[in-house]
């Protein structure tokens, strides 16, 4: 069940998918339902392979890509859509899993979806890469794979807001009569129908994850955590969208970025780094290697067993496994990335007292921002102009009950100074920030209530299944 490197030293997730389903396996055991259900819930509903071809540089190029169906109920099912060179059915399969467990915990009404292209997006040009995506589009759209009632994609590892506008682009162009085509996809640039706040969601989704646990679990751990979050030294593994948020707001915190690990190796420095320089630098340079503010070398994967209190593995799944799991040397690991911890990493780290947060809650920022750009787009309406008048509403009233009470009147200056702010981006991040408090208080609570269930992974499936479970009762399958 673990994950093995080849030479090339690139993950092979021959694993990954046995993970999900043991993780799944071992929580669905403690909710009561009837026979065959269980088995209902884990497996894939249905993945659609496709493979096409694209006329580049003057020769045919045939591509393969992937986009699996965990479970059709509640529709549309959501997900990400992955560029890279390794992925396989299989990560396909175990990721569309996770959207389903985690829009279950997070009370989203989406099933899971997830997708991907077996491509090095290094290989290609912006403008052969938009064809080649074009095309995907075009195959998944022919088959219902993409489409504002049924299947939303959104960013993930090698995609980008501006993929998301090429697909968007495309479905719009093959279905102009459809009023919602913008909703086919989200995390589209703000200026394409997308929704503020959505690019930094799931990393600053990982910092109110961070904040959550600190709040009202830290005691879970059994390592001795620094009592709050800003005297915390943290490691990062990639500083894409997601590592690069969760360091950038860890650090405004005032914690220590002590190293940052990346694809051609580490960057360290013990006073912390300059999270937006390095990302500068990372950006144009395209490796943290020659960054002049801190100590570099080669060695990446030895430096996830460094001594630091918060892991952050924000890159790839299976790094964190049997080989290396009794080494990590952190007091808490946050899954920012989707299976990074293999199921025998899991029981080893739980053995030893090291906390785990969980995928299924960590990284689920995403997916609540992106569930707020589809409510937008369907909505036609700007996001939160509804919420924005009735908060106007509610200022108002305030602030003549307390003329009322003061028995004098406020100037416009001072009624302006009361306000609360209200623009999307203050609503998108009220929002998640609400999400992410009431799944970590459910969590909180069901482990309270059940001395059965003893970590935050666990908590986090049980509460997913036990929806899922009771979506299938109530319409009767
Ligand atoms: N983007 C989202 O909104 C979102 C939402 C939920 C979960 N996730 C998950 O978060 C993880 C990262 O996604 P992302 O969107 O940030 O992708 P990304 O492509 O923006 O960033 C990934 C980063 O990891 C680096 N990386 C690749 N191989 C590495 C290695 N061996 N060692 C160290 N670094 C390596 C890459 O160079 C890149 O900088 C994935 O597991 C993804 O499924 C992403």
């Amino acid at each position: 069940m673990d994950s093995i490197r080849n030479p090339s030293e690139r993950i092979v997730h021959r694993g990954f998918l046995a993970d999900v389903d043991a993780m799944f396996l071992r929580a669905a055991e403690l909710v009561p339902m009837q026979t065959g259900l269980s088995e209902k819930i884990r497996i894939c509903n249905e993945t659609y392979i496709t493979r096409f071809g694209v006329r580049l540089r003057g020769r045919m190029y045939t591509f393969e890509g992937w986009r699996a169906v965990h479970t059709n109920h509640p529709a549309p099912a959501k997900g990400g859509i992955r560029y890279a060179p390794s992925v396989d059915q299989e990560e396909v399969e175990a990721l569309a899993a996770l959207m389903s467990y985690k829009c279950a915990l997070m009370e989203l009404p989406f099933a899971g979806s997830k997708g991907a292209l077996k491509i090095d997006v290094t290989d290609w040009s912006d403008a052969e890469l938009e064809r080649i995506t074009r095309r995907f589009t075009q195959e998944l759209a022919r088959q219902n794979f993409i489409s504002p009632a049924l299947n939303v994609p959104a960013p993930d590892v090698g995609t980008s807001e501006r993929t998301m506008v090429w697909m968007a682009n495309e479905y719009l162009r093959m279905n102009p009569q459809d009023i919602n085509a913008s909703a086919c996809v989200t995390g589209k640039p703000v200026a394409a129908g997308g929704i503020d706040g959505r690019i930094e969601a799931t990393g600053r989704g990982v910092y109110y994850a961070i904040r959550e646990f600190f709040n009202t679990e830290r005691e879970l751990s059994r390592t001795k955590l620094p009592k709050t979050v800003e005297e915390c030294r943290v490691i990062v593994q990639g500083l894409g969208n997601v590592g690069y948020h969760a360091a950038k707001f860890l650090a405004a915190d005032g914690c220590k970025i002590v190293a940052v690990i990346e694809r051609d190796g580490v960057v360290r420095r013990e006073k912390g780094l300059d999270i937006e320089s390095l990302k500068r630098h990372f950006d144009s340079e395209g490796k943290v290697e020659g960054f002049p503010d801190g100590s570099y070398s080669e060695d990446g994967s030895a430096a996830l067993e460094e001594t630091c209190d918060i892991l952050i593995p924000a890159a790839l799944e299976s790094v964190i496994n049997h080989d290396n799991a009794e080494r990590i040397d952190a007091k808490l690991i946050v899954e920012a990335a989707n299976g990074p911890v293999t199921y025998e990493a899991d029981r080893i780290l739980n053995e030893r007292g090291i906390v785990i947060i969980p995928d299924l809650y960590a990284n689920a920022g995403g997916v609540t921002v992106s569930y707020f750009e589809w409510v937008k787009n369907i909505g036609h309406i700007p996001f939160g102009l509804m919420q924005r008048r009735q908060r106007e509403h509610e200022q108002a009233c305030l602030v003549e009950g307390l003329e009322d009470a003061l028995g004098r009147k406020f100037t416009p200056e001072q009624k302006a100074s009361f306000a609360t702010g209200g623009t999307e981006l203050d609503l998108v991040r009220s929002g998640l920030e609400e999400k992410m408090r009431s799944a970590f208080a459910n969590m909180s609570e069901l482990r309270a209530e059940r001395a059965d269930i003893g970590d935050l992974r666990t908590a986090a499936y049980v509460l997913a299944i036990t929806r899922i479970k009771g979506m299938y009762e109530a319409i009767g399958i």
